[in-house]
């Protein structure tokens, strides 16, 4: 059980142990949400620093479980120079914005289906995961609004895409199909000094394909949160993809992706044929 804020009703040892199982499963962070640290005040004497407190641990929990509470997945596409390289493709001159369908999350464990008779795409991209509700950000004030990362794969229908882009038919099918958003553990705000500086490497069946730098991106991490914020409310647990380096290519049923973001995390998912 979750409180999102301090009340009356509020029960310290119900919402840590929420964050700590949470913290457990998610994160290596232990030192910093040590409870003895936490809890190295008089609740009593400093009231308001315990609600500070409790808000804090509610919303990192929440966050934890950002593809579960998250409502929604927005991505950002061609935002890579490598990748307009590769592609032979102008920089865009404004974010390339699309979403994909919280249904289409999978976590490790879970298996990426694609279809025998069609094209997918394995895209590595760090994950920004929103921490607090905003519209109409600043560019400024926009990594304010980050609650943490993860590693994620776009997986993406070529094939669909392809199709949709003969009919000017909106990317969906090719973007939001089951299966279509691998995500890591959830990866604390405080792990990662600057998003626009990560590295992001994908092994496919044991060969690299993909390694970069985010400081390849075209638009900054504070530029995409800006930009998106102008047309939609960001909340708490919404993902943002920042698009994908040079290297993406398809998969192929019982392949191997592996894939990893700076030393925080690694991932691994593998392929499997469904029918068309
Ligand atoms: O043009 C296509 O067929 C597909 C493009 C993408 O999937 C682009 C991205 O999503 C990306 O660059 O991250």
């Amino acid at each position: 059980m979750l409180f999102l804020t301090y009340s009356s009703h509020c029960n310290y040892r119900t919402l840590f142990a929420a964050g700590s199982r949470s913290r457990r499963k998610q994160t290596t962070h232990a030192s910093q949400d040590d409870p003895k640290h936490l809890f190295s005040f008089d609740k009593k004497k400093n009231p308001v620093m315990a609600s500070s407190l409790v808000s804090k641990m509610a919303s990192r929990a929440h966050l934890s479980n950002f593809s579960e509470v998250g409502r929604k997945i927005v991505g950002a596409a061609l935002n890579y120079k490598s990748l307009a390289h590769d592609l032979k493709v102008p920089h865009p001159a404004k974010p390339i914005i699309f979403l994909k369908a919280t249904s289409s999350y999978i976590n490790v464990g879970q298996v990426i289906e694609v279809p025998k008779a069609e094209t997918v795409n394995y895209e590595v991209e760090l994950g920004v995961v929103i921490g607090k509700k905003c519209k109409r950000i600043s560019e400024a004030n926009a990594l304010d609004y980050i609650g943490g990362y993860c590693l994620a794969l776009d997986m993406t229908n070529v094939t669909q895409i392809g199709n949709a882009k003969k009919m000017s038919a909106p990317w969906d099918l090719g973007k939001t199909f089951d299966t279509a958003c691998p995500v890591s553990k959830f990866i604390p705000k405080e792990s990662i000094k600057n998003p626009d500086d990560v590295k992001l490497w994908l092994k496919l069946n044991g060969n690299v394909k993909q390694e970069e730098s985010t400081s390849d991106m075209i638009f900054s991490t504070s530029q995409l949160i800006s930009y998106v914020s102008q047309f939609m409310t960001l909340e708490p647990g919404d993902l943002l993809l920042t698009g994908s380096p040079s290297g993406v290519g398809p998969v192929r049923p019982n392949d191997v992706l592996e894939c990893g973001l700076n030393d925080l995390v690694t991932m691994t998912f593998s392929v499997r044929a469904v029918e068309s």
